[in-house]
């Protein structure tokens, strides 16, 4: 291994998957932070007095600055201005900033103070963990966008899309881990900030492991200083250039759509799970949950066949029907068998490693790599839209339109059995969640045909293999 990164760096096959592995962890940090929260809801209303808004307030915050105050297409023409080591670096200080400020919010004790902001009282804790946590979704969504070039920077003519699907396995199992570790951790140390502290503490490794990349990557510029392989500078009207290209609105809707048809679903599958599958508050996690574990495995594999064989539209498209088959099936008010519920999360978790393992190595081949920065951050941009607006609307639906008048009824019809919790709770009908669901995927289809049809025209190349033999 020493011998193969002596010789040259940049023509290395162990070299590039050594750098893979170093950022690839680092996205594993910062995926585990972003959910660390999720599993705790009940233990912060129990310890800390937070209500479900208060829930809401905070995970939104997510997307605060990233959406509203452009962070992320700043970041993205920072990222193609000044590289991938600095980029990254800057994203890692952000997120360990973020963490810390809201580990500090979460540990300490405000004494009930509270602000108000347009008209509604927060709790002081609420409002400096979620302006931690928003700093964080700025350190995390640049993070992502670098770690793409990164990944096309060493990969690209090689095994680009097996390597992006990794990337995303491991960030899966920081999203697995989050969800599956973090109660026992709060329930251990019989605290809610500890494994905030873990996360923190986790993070600052990721961030020593990317240092290690930097090291890498410079030695590789080094090397290919003369080459023709380094980038072109970027300018500043390169953006205007990645609006014009129809490729790039195809593959960036059918992103948004697609993403809010999956995240946001997750975020209510439990309540799902409890509402229309009679499965008890305590377990309806369970089924949701096997969605991350499963794309671990799926991603990578169906990045490998894209990079082998080719048909990525085929693939975006195969995944947008596999999502609105399985969204229409949860919508039909008869099918209340939890096992038809482990099946369809099974499918859709196959849909969510088809689609992304094709999406994100397709944008090299419609945008050139100097504008990958900028695109790949347009691309999350407009996504965070949707991340950021499609649960408040489904919060908004079920509230005005889907509550059923007792609880007790819906899971008396359900299961013949009334759970203790079902009487002290709504209950809700998830036909018309499931079908606006079901409506995105719909779109997504549309999508994905326009872009195969555009990849015909324009010979883009996404339905060829991404290995160059
Ligand atoms: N190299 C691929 C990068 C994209 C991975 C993609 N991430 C996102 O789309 C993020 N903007 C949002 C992540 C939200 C996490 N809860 C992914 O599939 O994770």
């Amino acid at each position: 291994m020493v011998a193969a990164l002596q010789k040259k760096i940049s023509e290395s096959a162990t070299a590039r998957w050594i750098v893979l592995a170093l950022v690839a962890f680092t996205m594993l940090c910062g995926y585990f932070i972003t959910d660390v929260m999720a599993p705790l809801k009940p233990m912060l209303e129990q310890q800390m007095g937070w209500s479900s808004s208060d829930y809401g307030f905070f995970t939104s915050a997510y997307g605060w600055f990233n959406v509203f105050l452009l962070m992320l297409i700043f970041g993205g023409m920072i990222l193609d201005k000044m590289g991938v080591r600095f980029t990254g670096l800057m994203s890692t200080v952000i997120m360990v900033i973020g963490v810390g400020i809201k580990y500090w919010a979460i540990a300490s004790d405000f004494g009930g103070a509270s602000v108000t902001i347009f008209g509604s009282v927060i709790s002081s804790q609420v409002l400096w963990a979620a302006i931690g946590y928003a700093i964080f979704g700025v350190g995390i969504e640049i993070a992502g966008i670098t770690v793409s070039k990164i990944i096309v920077k060493w990969f690209k003519g090689k095994e680009l899309a097996l390597a992006m699907g990794l990337e995303m396995a491991c960030a899966r199992i920081g999203t697995a881990l989050a969800l599956s570790i973090t109660p026992l951790l709060a329930e251990e140390f019989g605290s809610v900030s500890m494994p905030i502290l873990l996360g923190l503490l986790l993070l600052c490794i990721g961030m020593i492991s990317f240092v290690v990349f930097v090291v890498m990557d410079t030695k590789r510029d080094r090397e290919l200083k003369d080459s023709a392989e380094l980038e072109e500078p970027f300018r500043f009207r390169d953006i205007f250039e990645i609006v014009r290209i129809k490729g790039f609105w195809y593959i960036a809707i059918l992103c948004v759509l697609f993403y809010s048809a999956v995240f946001p679903f997750l975020k209510y599958a439990p309540d799902l799970m409890f509402n229309k599958f009679g499965i008890s508050e305590k377990l309806s996690g369970i089924i949701p949950a096997l969605l991350p574990f499963g794309t671990i495995l799926l991603t990578p594999f169906f990045g490998n066949l894209y990079d082998r064989r080719g048909k990525g539209a085929t693939i975006m498209l195969v995944g947008s029907f596999m999502i609105v088959a399985v969204h229409l099936l949860f919508a039909v008010p008869a099918f209340t068998n939890w096992l038809l519920a482990l099946v369809l999360i099974i499918t859709l978790g196959i849909a969510f490693s088809l689609v992304p393992s094709a999406m994100w190595p397709s944008v090299p081949k419609i945008i050139p790599e100097n504008k990958l920065g900028t695109a790949y951050a347009l691309i999350f941009w407009i996504q965070n839209w949707g991340l950021m607006g499609v649960p408040y609307l489904i919060g908004k639906v079920l509230d005005n339109y889907c509550v059923v008048d007792n609880a007790t009824t819906v899971a008396e019809e359900i299961t013949g059995v009334v759970a203790p919790e079902t009487v002290t709770r709504v209950a809700y009908d998830y036909t018309v969640p499931m079908l606006i669901f079901a409506g995105l995927g719909v779109l997504s289809i549309l999508f994905a045909f326009l872009l195969l049809r555009e990849n015909k025209k324009m010979g883009y190349g996404l339905q060829q293999p991404n290995i160059r033999k």
